[in-house]
């Protein structure tokens, strides 16, 4: 866990200065809390039947208005997380083309789910009844903004978008890791809303570092499901309250995952330096604070496997230390690494470039044969950084039962070549039971936001393996569906109404 329980007000920390600077953040009150909560349950049933354009161009306008905060956002940003620039710019732009995207998803209205099983009043033994169906916004979400992506998985990303676009009031829970980002974002959609006329309730943010924000939150009857993007023990903490609520409600957590790398036999043979080399890439890519990093290798152990060890030892050994989010972070980002070297039948292969700034991970890379790791649990634990393990096994079957060993993934990869098929297809259906994401010939940082992305999985991966938080439909997770017997059509959602007025498609006795 990063964030301690500290008294004094929240301030942001420069991580590569480990300074503080800019305003101080009082915890928010119980009454702002309070306040948050009864704001969303005021707009709930106005702003989930604003029509389609009406939402379609509050979520554009929020886009226009992030990107309207200009280079300020950038540099708070970076000041916020060390992150460079050129991330935290794809970061933006990633952000607002999330939001477009789902303003069109909003318009084109097919999310509407709209079904009609027309009455047969003649049917017998017994008629039936005016059967119509339409999914409709579940209530007020909590959003928790992830650390490491300060835009794209926070105040204004993926979960917020999906949530408003589904019809959803959102209060945000702003990560103490970026306050002021936090808050610049909170303060453009606010600008979005009094453009389209919304009640203020259908945003709010409140920015604190105390658990019992959070959980407050989470616990809070009006709300009626979560989106999380963090530590397993944080996502955990948030099932176990939703669980325990009288109403219990949907959460949304992405919280760990390794992401297995397998290294199929004739792929290692044709390129292993090229394999080793752009494996270092993606694993120290923003310090490897991606909940998409390749922690975990496995391949044949033989001279190709060490091939691909000496390149990926050659590329990590020069790279750059980077800055991490936080103290916190860093501490554990050590900590886990410190717990490998300790590991009986570890072996340490390599470690990046030292820096002599603070926070600043280093890169390390560890092997173990697949027996090691199947005894040992905690080598299959989630370093969150640039650390990764190779797993070296001895035969195909040994291959097939230690994946068959893992716990659920974001993504799985395969790097192979066309002669590697016939030993991959048994392989296939063990990657689809474990993960969301199964790729070949890439490497799994650098989620396309996209209609047919899933960035979800079994647990620990997610809390739900159902759904995704990542492309066009994150917006299921907010939704149910209603059905009207009989209801008339003066009184139908306009979705639903004889004439479709919305122009949406509809499922006529199940035929679109
Ligand atoms: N899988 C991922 O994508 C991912 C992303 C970021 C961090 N992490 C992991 O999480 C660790 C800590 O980073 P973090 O601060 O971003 O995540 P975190 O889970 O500690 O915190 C995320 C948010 O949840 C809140 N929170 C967490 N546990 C809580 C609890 N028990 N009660 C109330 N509120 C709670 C925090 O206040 C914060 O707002 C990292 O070292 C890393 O291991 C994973
Ligand atoms: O950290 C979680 C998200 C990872 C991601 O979006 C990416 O790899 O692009």
């Amino acid at each position: 866990m990063a964030e301690a329980a500290p008294k004094a007000d929240l301030r942001a920390l420069n991580p590569a200065t480990n300074e503080h600077f800019g305003p101080s953040f009082p915890e928010p009150s119980a009454a702002q809390i309070e306040a948050a909560c009864a704001a969303a349950a005021a707009a709930f049933d106005i702003y989930r039947e604003t029509d389609l354009e009406t939402r379609a161009a509050f979520l554009e306008a929020i886009a226009a208005e992030i990107e309207a905060l200009g280079d300020e956002l950038i540099q708070t940003a970076m000041a916020e997380t060390g992150l460079p620039q050129a991330r935290i710019t794809g970061e933006r732009g990633r952000t607002c083309g999330q939001l477009r995207l789902f303003a069109q998803v909003v318009r084109r209205g097919d999310w509407i789910g709209a079904r009609i099983d027309p009455a047969l009043p003649e049917r017998t033994p017994l008629p039936r009844a005016d059967l119509r169906q339409r999914f409709i916004p579940l209530g007020p979400v909590v959003v928790f903004g992830a650390s490491n992506f300060p835009l794209a998985f926070s105040t204004g990303g993926g979960d917020t978008a999906s949530a408003l676009a589904a019809g959803c009031p959102v209060i945000v829970k702003g990560h103490s890791a970026h306050p002021n980002t936090g808050a610049m974002v909170g303060s453009a959609i606010d600008k979005a809303i009094k453009t389209a006329g919304l009640p203020a309730g259908v945003f709010s943010i409140l920015i604190g570092q105390q658990r019992t924000l959070g959980a407050g939150l989470v616990a809070d009857p009006r709300v009626k499901a979560v989106g999380f993007t963090g530590s397993r023990a944080g996502g955990v903490a948030f099932m176990r309250i939703a669980a325990e609520r009288r109403e219990p409600i949907p959460v949304f957590a992405e919280m760990s995952s390794i992401n297995p790398v397998v290294l199929m036999p004739a792929a290692l043979a044709a390129r292993a330096e090229a394999l080793g080399t752009a494996f270092v890439g993606s694993l120290t890519m923003g310090a490897g604070q991606f909940c998409t990093n390749p922690g975990l290798i496995f391949a044949l152990e033989g001279p190709d496997l060490d091939r691909f060890e000496a390149a990926a030892v050659a590329a990590l050994t020069v790279a750059p230390p980077h800055v991490m989010l936080t103290p916190g972070i860093f501490g554990a980002y050590e900590q886990g690494v410190n717990q490998l070297l300790d590991r009986d039948g570890v072996k340490l292969l390599a470690r990046g470039c030292v820096g002599d700034g603070v926070n600043q991970a280093v890169g390390a890379l560890f092997s173990v044969d697949a027996e090691t790791f199947q005894r040992d649990e905690v080598l299959s634990h989630e370093v969150f950084g640039s650390s990764s393990l190779i797993v070296r096994v001895k035969d195909a079957a040994q291959l097939a039962t230690v994946l068959e060993s893992l716990e659920g993934q974001l993504t799985a990869t395969l790097q192979m070549d066309p002669a590697d098929v016939e030993a991959a297809r048994p392989l296939l259906p063990i990657l689809e039971r474990k993960a969301g994401r199964v790729l070949a010939n890439g490497w799994p940082t650098g989620v396309e936001v996209s209609h047919a992305m899933v960035h979800g999985g079994p647990f620990p991966a997610t809390s739900d393996p159902r759904s995704t938080s990542v492309g066009t439909r994150a917006i299921e997770r907010f939704l149910r569906p209603v059905c009207y017997q009989d209801i008339p059509d003066a009184l139908l959602p306009a979705a639903l109404k004889a004439d479709n007025p919305l122009g949406v498609r509809r499922a006529i006795d199940g035929v679109l």
